[in-house]
This record gives C-alpha cells, structure tokens and sequence, in this order.
C-alpha cells in the first residue's frame, strides 16, 4: 500500500487514540539511524513471501490450539505476530519473518533472531527505549514504521503487529495468506487492546479479509 493510500487510516489512528505523528516520526529517525543504509534482509523477505503461501500467526490465547490443526508447517512461510513468537518457539517452530514492535519477550526475539528468524522491528513513539536497547543486538531487521517511511525504514501499512504481518504478505505479493491466533473479539483484553483488535478488523476488512 502506498503511504498516500495508508495515511488517511494513520490520521484517524492518531485521532481515536489521542496520538500525534511528531513521537512515530522522532522514533523512525531514531531507528533509521541505527540501521545501514540499504536493507540487505528486505530482498530476503521479499523471496520468502512472494508467490508464497504464507502463515500469519497472532497471539491471541487460541494460538496453540490453532498450531495443532496446522497439518504440514514447511509448506508456508512462517511470520509471527511478536509475541506469538515465544508459541511458536515452544512448540519448535522457527518463523521466517517475526512482525514486532519488540514489547515481546526479548530473549525469543533474539533467539528467533539467532536461529535466522528476520525481525521486521517497528519504531513509533511509545517504544523507543526498547528500540535502543533490542535494535543493536539484531542481525537480521528491517525497519518499519506507521508514519512516512523514510529510505530505509518501510511502511507496508497496517497499524498492530498481527495486521501488519498480513499488510507486508499481501504488500510482497504472497500467493495465499492463512492466519491463525487471532481472536479479534477477545474480551480478556485491556480496553487499550480491545481497540487496536478493533482496528485490525477493519484494516483487514478493508483488505478484503474478515476475521
Ligand atoms: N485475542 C488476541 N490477543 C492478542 N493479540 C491478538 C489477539 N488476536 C489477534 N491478535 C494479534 O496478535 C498480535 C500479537 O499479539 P501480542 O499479544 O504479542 O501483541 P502486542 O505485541 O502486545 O500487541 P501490539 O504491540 O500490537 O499492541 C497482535 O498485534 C494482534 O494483532
Ligand atoms: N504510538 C504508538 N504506536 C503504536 C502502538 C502504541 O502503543 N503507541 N502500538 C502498536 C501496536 O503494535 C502500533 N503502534
Ligand atoms: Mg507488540
């Protein structure tokens, strides 16, 4: 999605939560500066995804009864919505792409991260101190961010870590998206939560996707 198709949803996010896109923009600087000029890890996770069945994993509590029914994993390209992470990893799946906006278990990000796992780490203003601290000890990141993209910080569109793992599949041309651990009317959430659900629902309904 381009970021002139994506800004009205990022201007109406900013409204219903009270934000401004001064913090997300400090943040991008911020995490563009910490990373090389190029983004030699973006023509990667573009081969994983392209013409790819892919599997978006959230973290919604029914993830692991999900995995279950999940009959043949090395069929997709596994991403996992942050903290879905730390599932997968119990269960001895290694995903090829984590979408994190690193308030996950750091020590599985950087596992992940160590088994080869691509981290596509996500600046915005209310996470810059977990971006100082996790960013340098990555190997394999790409940048992104909810505000104008900058050269080596992308925006693929999508707002939460599990509907930005679908907006950077469909954005990189996978040729089918299945998505487990997602439960997008999960009462046992923080008000604050229930409202970024929300927003995936219409972000992915407005992709043609309604879960
Ligand atoms: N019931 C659910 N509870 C939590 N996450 C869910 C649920 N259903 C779907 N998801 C998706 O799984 C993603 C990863 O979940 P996790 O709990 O790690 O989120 P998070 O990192 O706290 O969320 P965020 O940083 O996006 O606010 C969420 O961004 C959300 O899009
Ligand atoms: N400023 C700000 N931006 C966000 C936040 C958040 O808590 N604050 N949470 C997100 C979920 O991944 C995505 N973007
Ligand atoms: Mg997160």
């Amino acid at each position: 999605m381009r970021y002139e198709q994506w800004e009205p949803y990022y201007r109406a996010i900013l409204q219903d939560f009270g934000w401004t896109a001064e913090g997300d923009e400090k943040a991008a600087e911020l995490l563009s500066s910490m990373l090389p000029e190029d983004t030699p890890c973006l023509a990667r996770v573009e081969e994983l995804i392209r013409g790819k069945e892919v599997i978006v994993c959230g973290k919604a509590p029914t993830l692991q009864k999900d995995m279950a029914k999940v009959d043949w994993w090395y069929k997709y390209t596994v991403i996992a919505a942050d903290g879905a992470v730390s599932t997968l990893l119990d269960q001895g799946i290694v995903p090829d792409i984590v979408v994190s906006d690193l308030d996950g278990r750091h020590e599985d990000l950087l596992e992940a991260d160590s088994l080869g796992s691509i981290i596509v780490a996500h600046a915005h203003a209310d996470n810059v101190e977990a971006v100082k601290s996790l960013v340098p000890k990555l190997r394999h990141v790409v940048g992104t961010t909810q505000a104008r993209p900058l050269r080596n910080v992308y925006n693929f569109g999508g707002f939460s870590d599990g509907d930005r793992c679908v907006f950077l599949a469909k954005e990189l041309g996978a040729k089918s998206i299945k998505i487990i651990g997602f439960d997008l009317d999960d009462t046992k959430v923080t008000p604050k939560k229930l409202k970024k659900l929300k927003w995936a629902r219409r972000l992915l309904g407005d992709l043609g996707i309604n879960i």
